[in-house]
């Protein structure tokens, strides 16, 4: 019934301040309040309607992403949400809280001006950023090509200094230097951060980025030596259709010297190369940037799956009925709570690690601005595992929560599908996950064989100086309970993951060729990075689930016995219990409007069968009661049949 509270009896459960775990959530007062703000305004407004997503076509689809970005950014500046523009990220994210499907403003916004701020020098800044900030242009990242994502020092654009007129020569050499997948090149951007080998007098100086103007702001047709396009269609039907992946080639497109970004590397008048004294992964910022941005983006994706799965697991009741009672809520089904809870907790603690690594990549930023490059090696391997780690949970994570919904969690309408399949790319962008986990086991594997050369480790990696005693660790856990202690469970997870990679280091020391070790061990590395990485987690935030999900590595580690794990498992079922009258309103402090969930079996009210029922009828398959084609095609058909059936 309209107006009434399904899940009243169930929020009357809970056992702490949902108001203050709102505020915990968002991360401060004054972040839960603008949130709260934009969210009921974003409900409120007819521009901003999800539910016609997938009955549009590709043109439609993307038209009215184009009328929702703008209108979001009118509205932005309407109701002086916008900031300073030097306070650059609220404006991202209050454009994507609006408009709340990919767009080219989170790669004008997350990347192209990112990508600015890293790597141009002050004059660059100073002139090309006001004019990103008030949107006066429109930018892109421009680095994959359709030959080279993950391997950047394979990109084959050629940027060639020409002397004689100061500029720069952009080519694309061969069809797969094509520029290949970057977000809002293929029909919105005006320029790009375009990546390139930078040649001088013959000689390659490898991948560097340069400021390139695509159309003109004018007529906005690609200016004269430039082909551009959208890739095409992608997974799913609207998801992230919404987007212009594009395509694009030069021949022979000239560029001042000025717009290749020089605050690491600089060339010349003279074109001689200037490299000052820092790391030249530098170059790489801007994906270093991202990376943490997605660690929070993963809690967000996974807090809106599993707040749609818990309210409807509240809701749904299957078997269990005595005597004409009411039938078993399946959140009480302990496989139900197995499968659900950990997603949960999952949700939280990626929102908490994902703060702690804000502040570790603020700090390096400051550092780095003070020639302090000493922690860049712990920042690159701590984004690159933490969006690794992120993704693939959160991904497998909607996915469960959508089995978690039975049938009705593939229904368009139960919102899964398309969070999914916007989702999944996460895996993928930014750095393959595999590829990530690579780059922090390098790390990691250097650190270990470092530690015999009295090299102190430090941040996360600083558990491996205690290599000793943890390669000596045997869990003491005696009964259930003793999980509950944060430095057993901390300790566990140590000894884990410093054994998993000392055990690599090991065996590659053992290849005469140390690449080739690397290859031949790299999915043993994978997993040594993916404990290391879980440790991080586990180290500022939770644990039972992971240890009860790898209980093959604590168990052939030796760090703990199987009757240890089968305590854990037990302590977890005890947990289970205790989150169990907690649970709605666990999600609950997400403050998602049904808006935002765009679900049915999420809504707030639990109100789902007469909603779903309703929803049914609005199909255009329902607009007529026999369906276009069933007389064409299958009538004869029938009718044949009947007629032989006759003879
Ligand atoms: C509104 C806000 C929105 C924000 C978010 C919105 C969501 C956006 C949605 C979609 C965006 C998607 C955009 C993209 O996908 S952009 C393209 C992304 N591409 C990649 O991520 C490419 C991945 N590949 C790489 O990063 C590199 O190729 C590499 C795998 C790291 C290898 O690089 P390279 O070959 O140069 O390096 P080596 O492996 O040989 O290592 C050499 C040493 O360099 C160190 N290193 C490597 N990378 C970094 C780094 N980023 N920072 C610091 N140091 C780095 C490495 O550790 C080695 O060090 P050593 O000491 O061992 O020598
Ligand atoms: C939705 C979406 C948006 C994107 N937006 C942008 C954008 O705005 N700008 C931009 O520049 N790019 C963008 N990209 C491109 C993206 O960054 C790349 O696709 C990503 O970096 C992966 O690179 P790849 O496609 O070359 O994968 P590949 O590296 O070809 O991966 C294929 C397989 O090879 C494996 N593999 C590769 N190298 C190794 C290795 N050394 N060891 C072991 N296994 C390996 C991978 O694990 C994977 O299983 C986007 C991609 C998507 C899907």
């Amino acid at each position: 019934m309209e107006g009434v509270d399904h899940l009243a009896f169930e929020r009357n459960k809970a056992q702490f301040d949902v108001d203050e775990m709102k505020i915990v959530w968002a991360g401060s007062r004054e972040d839960f309040e603008l949130s709260d703000r934009i969210s009921r305004l974003v409900a409120s407004d007819p521009v901003f309607r999800k539910d016609d997503r997938a009955a549009l076509g590709r043109k439609e689809l993307f038209k009215n992403t184009l009328r929702k970005a703008a209108h979001a950014w009118k509205r932005v500046i309407e109701l002086r949400l916008s900031g300073e523009f030097s306070a650059l990220e609220p404006e991202a994210y209050k454009l994507r809280a609006f408009v709340d499907q990919p767009a080219f403003t989170d790669l004008h916004w997350g990347m192209f001006v990112p990508a600015i701020q890293g790597q141009g020098t002050d004059e660059q800044q100073q002139k090309w950023l006001p004019l990103a900030y008030r949107m006066q242009i429109i930018g892109c990242y421009a680095q994959t090509e359709l030959g080279h994502g993950s391997n950047v020092q394979g990109l084959e654009t050629t940027a060639t200094f020409d002397p004689k007129t100061d500029e720069f020569v952009i080519h694309s050499p061969t069809l797969t230097s094509s520029k290949w997948w970057p977000g809002g090149l293929g029909k919105v951007s005006t320029h790009a951060v375009v990546y390139a080998r930078l040649i001088i007098d013959g000689q390659d100086y490898g991948v560097h980025g340069f400021i390139v103007q695509l159309r003109s702001l004018d007529d906005h047709l690609p200016l004269p030596g430039i082909t551009i396009g959208d890739i095409g269609m992608k997974f799913g039907n609207a998801a992230y259709n919404t987007m212009d992946n594009g395509v694009l080639t030069f021949d022979h497109v000239r560029i001042p010297r000025n717009q290749m970004l020089m605050r690491v590397s600089q060339v010349t008048r003279e074109g001689k190369y200037v490299h000052s004294n820092v790391p030249r992964q530098l170059v790489y910022g801007t994906m270093v940037y991202v990376r943490q941005k997605i660690v929070a983006d993963a809690s967000v994706a996974l807090s809106r799956a599993v707040c749609i799965a818990t309210r409807y697991s509240a809701v749904r009741r299957q078997f269990g009925s005595h005597n004409g009672g009411l039938e078993t809520q399946v959140i009480d089904y302990k496989t139900q709570q197995s499968r659900l809870f950990p997603l949960l907790a999952s949700a939280y603690a990626f929102r908490f690690v994902g703060e702690w690594l804000l502040w570790l990549y603020t700090d390096v930023t400051e550092r780095l601005k003070a020639k302090d490059f000493s922690t860049l090696p712990e920042a690159h391997a701590c984004t690159a595992g933490l969006k690794s780690l992120t993704t693939t949970a959160t991904a497998d994570g909607i996915e469960e929560c959508r089995k978690l919904c039975g049938g009705h969690g593939y229904l368009c309408s139960s919102g899964l599908p398309e969070l999914f399949a916007v989702y999944v790319p996460a895996c993928t962008y930014e750095g393959d996950n595999i590829v990530l986990l690579l780059q922090v086991a390098r790390h990691l594997v250097k650190t270990v064989s470092q530690l015999s050369t009295g090299n102190k480790p430090v941040g996360t990696t600083a558990y491996m100086a205690r290599l000793e005693q943890l390669l000596q660790y045997h869990s003491d856990v005696k009964k259930a309970e003793d999980w509950l202690k944060p430095n057993v469970v901390l300790e566990a997870f140590e000894a884990r993951a410093a054994r998993m990679c000392v055990a690599c280091a090991q065996n590659l020391s053992k290849f005469s060729n140390p690449e080739e070790g690397f290859q031949e061990l790299a999915a043993d590395l994978v997993e040594a990075a993916v404990a290391h990485c879980q440790l991080i987690v586990v180290s500022n935030v939770y644990a039972l689930s992971l240890l009860h999900k790898h209980l093959g590595d604590f168990i052939s580690t030796g760090c703990i016995d199987p009757k240890q794990g089968s305590l854990a498992n037990e302590q977890l079922r005890n947990l289970y219990s205790q989150v169990r009258p907690n649970a709605v309103a666990l999600v609950d402090a997400y403050n998602y409007t049904d808006h935002y969930l765009g679900s049915i079996l999420g809504r707030y009210d639990g109100n789902v069968y007469p909603k779903l029922y309703e929803e049914a009828w609005k199909d255009p398959l329902n607009d007529s009661i026999v369906p276009d084609g069933f007389k064409e095609y299958i009538q004869p058909l029938l009718k044949q049949q009947l007629r032989n059936a006759r003879l």
